[in-house]
């Protein structure tokens, strides 16, 4: 089927990311967060990101203004009743995903895919918040998403082989290499990723090394862009403490269990990027 019409739901560092790819590649983006300043904020972030792709000559005058005019601004979920693709970019909670899902099953039109970019929840348990799990999908995107070249497509146990189809489509037009990947836990990316994360903070947490000293062993002995704390902190704390509780609930193995100094941060606001501070300080 022909997708011409995106929403996107969260206007957060992926949300944002997402509109900006998909405006690029010639959609028509609806921008959506219940909260005025997210939203503003991160309509400021794209064209900020846009401008700089000029002043770089990456790209012209007249692309940044074309690509603009193709995003709307959203603050009422209704909007999505002219989407024929919505892609949820919300906070990594099931809850909260399951309500948004339940509501979008309501507005959107019975043809409309309703995607999640969640980093480790089950798709099949968001799908059957809705009537349709045939058009549900997981369309994971890696941070930052103009940047990234990954997208993880993921089934849930009844996504039809035409939304999957239609996905991996969308996936080829954004410029991305698409993965498939089963509905598990974590999926492939956090599955790896996030215990290697995990494991960093345990070993700042028992004191075997400085943050400064963990990232470099990393950074410079492993060839990573970055090094897993300042990673950590990049991704949001909140974000990874919730993908370490999907893989500990989801296997009931204990080598997922999330470390006590990441609960603890997350519970004093140290969000990382951000909120300011995490592991590190941001100014
Ligand atoms: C949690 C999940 O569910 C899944 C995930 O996403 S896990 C996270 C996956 N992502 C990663 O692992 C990222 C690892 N880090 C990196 O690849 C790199 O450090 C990085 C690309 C983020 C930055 O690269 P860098 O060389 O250190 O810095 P910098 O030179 O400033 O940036 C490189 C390019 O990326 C662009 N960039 C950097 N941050 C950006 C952002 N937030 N948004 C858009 N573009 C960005 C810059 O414009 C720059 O492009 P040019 O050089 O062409 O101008
Ligand atoms: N960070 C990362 O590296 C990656 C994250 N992801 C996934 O993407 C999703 C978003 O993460 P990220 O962008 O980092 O998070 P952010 O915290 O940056 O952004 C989330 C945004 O969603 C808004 N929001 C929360 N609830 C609702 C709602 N019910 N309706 C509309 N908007 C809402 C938030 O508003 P407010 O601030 O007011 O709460 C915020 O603006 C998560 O599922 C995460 O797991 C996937 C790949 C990588």
């Amino acid at each position: 089927m022909s997708i011409k019409s995106v929403m996107v739901i969260g206007a957060g560092q992926m949300g944002s990311g997402i509109a900006q790819v998909f405006a690029q590649s010639g959609f028509q983006v609806m921008l959506n967060d219940m909260n005025e300043e997210a939203l503003d904020k991160g309509m400021q972030s794209i064209e900020k990101l846009l401008s700089r792709n000029v002043d770089k000559g990456r790209i012209e005058e007249e692309e940044k203004t074309a690509t603009l005019s193709r995003l709307t601004p959203s603050l009422n979920l209704d909007d999505a009743e002219s989407a024929d693709l919505v892609i949820e970019a919300i906070v990594e909670n099931m809850e909260v995903k399951t309500k948004v899902f339940s509501r979008l099953d309501k507005i959107t039109p019975h043809h409309t895919i309703l995607a999640s970019n969640t980093s480790s929840l089950p798709i099949t348990e968001i799908a059957a918040a809705t009537e349709r799990p045939e058009k549900v999908i997981g369309m994971h995107f890696m941070n930052p998403v103009p940047v990234m070249k990954l997208v993880e497509i993921i089934r849930g146990l009844q996504t039809s082989d035409e939304t999957y189809e239609t996905i991996q489509r969308v996936a080829g037009e954004l410029q991305k290499t698409a993965v498939e990947v089963e509905d598990f836990p974590g999926f492939v990316s956090n599955r790896i990723l996030m215990p290697m994360i995990n494991e960093a903070i345990y070993t700042l947490y028992e004191g075997v090394a400085s943050k400064e000293d963990i990232d470099s062993v990393m950074k410079l002995g492993m060839n990573h862009p970055m090094g897993p704390l300042t990673l950590a902190d990049f991704i949001g704390l909140d974000t990874c403490l919730y993908i370490m509780e999907v893989l500990h609930d989801g296997f009931g193995d204990s080598k997922y269990r999330p470390c006590p100094l990441l609960r603890k941060y997350v519970k004093a606001g140290w969000l990382g990027k951000k909120s300011g501070r995490g592991f590190y300080v941001y100014e």
